[in-house]
């Protein structure tokens, strides 16, 4: 029996991949400094790996970046507007080029397309291809890793992205093909790749097929076929472990069981039935099976004894030789280390496993398996059952209160009182905007500044008093500025947010927090997901003060700012104890008692942010509509207590409408503000041809980048708006919060977009 590892969270147990890369992009340490930290944190991760007895560690999960990047730079997938910076920059110059775009020097080079990796709060660089796309062997990056270490001792496992996933994973620049038509292209390259390693010495490699988990065309099954029966025929000798995770094999197990791979992994916490029926199929015969039984994707404890049912069975029918345990998907989602928890709560701590547990308990499982009667084996056992029984019996795990309003719930409490076209006149008449009016979505600049402020608060060298006081001068600023150039309605800035899920992790019951939890998002940004550990209730007030505060100074309306309880679901650490709307509704029952707090204190537009929404989606279209069932009607929950002169705003971002654009009207929100102008609003078509009837605001330029938007831009995207809504409905603001911008070239873009609404608002009156 052997344990093996998909992946390793790789950003450093202090963030010091981060911290270094910072630096190497403010030009304050050079690119040997660099690889210096990044091959520190690998040796660690090997040295924490081999410490633990895992024995396949994985090599090439490490990335300076994002994994798919690293696969388009490695095949050569470079987009041609990057070409002439290739000709001149370093290989890393390029790749960070890439990621992050290339604005000096006379360049202007958008960067690769950000997105969410399958259900993950992680996102990759979208590759881009194009019909006449070539690919060729550039870069030595898996090589390099894999001889760094072998030079350790390390028993190494590259790990790759599948062809076919990669592929799929890409987006066409032009129309007339499909990138699954490259597959013929790209193979010769992924031989390449596959060939060096074992001439390297590498025997077993990992390669990552995550699409198997999605519905796939006829088309592309049998892709999987050919390509894994030429790989097998190019490297007879190499052994492949296929990994599929994040959901079942579903109707693609056929197809992943007939292919010429050597081992199969499956994701038993996402699909634990797959098990038996891959026991009991007839085409199991030659492949191994790595049984993903430790969770990737969350902080829990494993429970042995399910774990042990699991193994007994594989083994019964396989033999031990034939039986792997691993994750069920790269360590990538997990905090490093529990031990770096010296806040935590002991009670809780004895729940929780981390990444550095999570291999602990890959060894331990494996040394119960094999020796069940064994001292240390009863006691790995004893230890266990008592850390999962004295959860399971917690008394603060259960809320006896909060589980009776649950399910005290009546229909009336997810409807607002009127309906839309009757508040819409009420808060027209109430809120006296102009037409077009101007906002923005939250967060202004967390400059350095703003998050030293809080740095110091934790560490007692500010008091209580004295960060309020800062945090105060920096709202009150901003809200000033917002009125002197014209914003309509203005937001108080998010300047007291760590985060906006953590924030308010941090004041619910039944959240925990960590100190060093950090899990990387995308590139060198982080977020710490809190722990949703038992029923949730709201005992204090959490957004009232600062949302009060900045209306009083204000001369207009400040927006109350909330985050939505699918969105702090989605990014916190859930519960397994309880399904996972439970867990919502009990969520948007504190978030509905904010907003009421937040309106009797005279607070008249709240928004309640929803980015989550659509990436909590399933990854089968056959589990689409439950989920939409009660994702939306947490939402409404948490919406709908207000009186109808209350203007309920909520917002999206990173979102394809058309799919499920009847649940996003069905969130009845009176605005909804979304990310449109990276597909130069035609993700707008979907609200045209659904007839949309609420109020919606179409963001105007991208906040991902520091380029200023010009006016006409601005003015040209709102008439496109205007082909497809009707005027009356549109609001004018940004795509996403600016927390991640500098504050100069926010400035500028806002100025610009209130001064494209003045003009927008004269055109009309001059037509009228
Ligand atoms: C909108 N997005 C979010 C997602 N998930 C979330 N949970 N939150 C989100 O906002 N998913 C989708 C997208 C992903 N986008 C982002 C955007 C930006 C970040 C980000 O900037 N992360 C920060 C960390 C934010 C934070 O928690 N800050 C804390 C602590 C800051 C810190 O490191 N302090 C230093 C001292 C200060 C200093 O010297 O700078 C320290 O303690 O050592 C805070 O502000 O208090 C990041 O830096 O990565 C993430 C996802
Ligand atoms: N209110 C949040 C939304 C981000 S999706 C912000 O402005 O940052
Ligand atoms: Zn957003």
């Amino acid at each position: 029996m052997q344990t093996h590892n998909l992946g390793y969270p790789r950003i450093g147990s202090q963030r010091e991949l981060k911290k270094a890369e910072e630096l190497f992009w403010a030009g304050k340490i050079s690119e040997q400094d660099l690889e210096d930290v990044s091959l520190q944190i690998k040796i660690s991760n090997w040295e924490t790996q081999k410490h633990a007895g895992i024995d396949w560690i994985p090599v090439n999960d490490f990335s300076l970046y994002d994994q798919v990047l690293d696969l388009s730079v490695l095949v050569g997938a470079v987009p041609e507007r990057f070409k002439k910076l290739a000709a001149q920059k370093s290989s890393n110059e390029l790749y960070f080029a890439m990621a992050r775009g290339y604005q000096k020097e006379g360049f202007d080079l958008k960067p690769l397309e950000m997105t969410k990796w399958f259900d993950t709060n992680y996102h990759y660089l979208v590759p881009e291809f194009t019909k006449s796309q070539t690919f060729s062997l550039s870069g030595d990056k898996p090589f390099r890793e894999f001889e760094e270490a072998q030079k350790l001792g390390i028993q190494a496992k590259p790990v790759l992205l599948g062809p076919i996933s990669y592929l799929l994973l890409g987006k066409e620049k032009e129309e007339g093909f499909s990138s699954i038509d490259l597959l013929d292209k790209l193979l010769p390259t992924y031989t390449a790749i596959l060939k060096k390693l074992q001439d390297l010495g590498a025997t077993w490699i990992q390669i990552d097929e995550p699409c198997l988990a999605l519905d796939l065309t006829a088309e592309v099954k049998v892709k999987y076929q050919e390509v894994y029966q030429r790989l097998h025929t190019a490297f007879p000798e190499l052994k492949i472990i296929l990994a599929n995770y994040f959901d079942c094999y579903g109707d693609n197990l056929d197809i992943a069981l007939s292919l010429p791979v050597d081992a199969l992994h499956l994701d038993l916490v996402r699909c634990p039935s797959q098990l038996d029926d891959i026991l009991a199929h007839p085409a199991l015969a030659h492949q191994a099976l790595s049984l993903g039984l430790v969770d990737g994707r969350n902080i829990w404890k494993n429970n042995y004894e399910n774990s042990l049912t699991y193994i007994r069975k594989a083994i019964e029918k396989l033999g031990k030789e034939k039986v792997w345990l691993a994750p069920s998907c790269s360590l990538l989602h997990t905090p490093y280390d529990l031990d770096l928890e010296i806040q935590l709560d002991p009670e809780l701590k004895d729940w929780l496993s981390f990444g550095k547990q999570k291999l602990d308990e890959l060894q331990e499982l494996k040394e119960i398996a094999i020796l069940p009667d064994a001292e240390h084996s009863l006691e790995y056992l004893k230890q266990n059952e008592q850390s999962i029984a004295k959860k399971a019996l917690s008394k603060k795990v259960h809320n006896k209160e909060v589980k009776n309003a649950l399910i005290s719930l009546k229909a009336s409490d997810f409807k607002r009182k009127a309906e839309f076209t009757s508040r819409q006149k009420i808060q027209k008449e109430k809120l006296q905007l102009p037409l077009f009016p101007t906002t923005t979505i939250g967060s202004f600049p967390q400059t350095k500044e703003v998050r030293l402020l809080r740095s110091k608060l934790k560490k007692g060298e500010l008091s209580q008093e004295q960060y309020d006081a800062e945090i105060e001068k920096a709202t009150t600023e901003v809200i000033h500025w917002q009125e002197e150039i014209g914003l309509d309605v203005l937001v108080h800035g998010e300047f007291e947010r760590n985060d906006m899920v953590e924030y308010f992790g941090e004041l619910l019951d039944g959240f925990a927090f960590t100190q060093h939890g950090w899990v990387q998002s995308y590139g060198s940004r982080c977020v710490k997901p809190p722990i949703i550990f038992g029923d949730v209730s709201r005992p204090v007030d959490m957004t009232v003060k600062w949302s009060v505060f900045a209306q009083k100074i204000a001369k207009r309306q400040v927006k109350g700012m909330l985050t939505g309880p699918v969105t702090i679901l989605q990014w916190s650490f859930v519960r397994d104890d309880q399904p996972r709307s439970t867990t919502a509704f009990q969520i948007a029952l504190a978030i509905r008692e904010e907003v009421l707090a937040l309106e009797k204190a005279g607070i008249q537009i709240i928004q309640i942010d929803e980015p989550a929404i659509r990436e909590g989606l399933p990854l089968r279209k056959k589990d689409w509509d439950n989920y939409l069932t009660w994702a939306i009607e947490a939402f409404r929950l948490s919406s709908s207590g207000v009186e109808d002169q209350t203007q309920v705003h909520t917002h999206m971002c990173y979102s394809e409408f058309n799919d499920i654009i009847s649940h996003i009207a069905n969130m009845d929100a009176d605005v909804i503000t979304i990310e449109t102008s990276r597909s130069e609003m035609e993700l707008l078509g979907a609200f045209k041809d659904f007839r949309y009837p609420n109020e919606i605001g179409p963001g105007v330029y991208d906040i991902h980048s520091p380029r200023v938007p010009k006016k006409e831009e601005i003015i040209d995207l709102i008439q496109k708006a205007m082909t497809y809504l009707p005027e009356d409905n549109i609001w004018i603001n940004p795509d996403c919060g600016l927390k991640t911008r500098q504050w100069e070239e926010t400035k500028a873009a806002l100025i610009n977009m209130v001064e494209a609404a003045k003009v927008l608002r004269s055109q009309v009156l001059d037509t009228a």
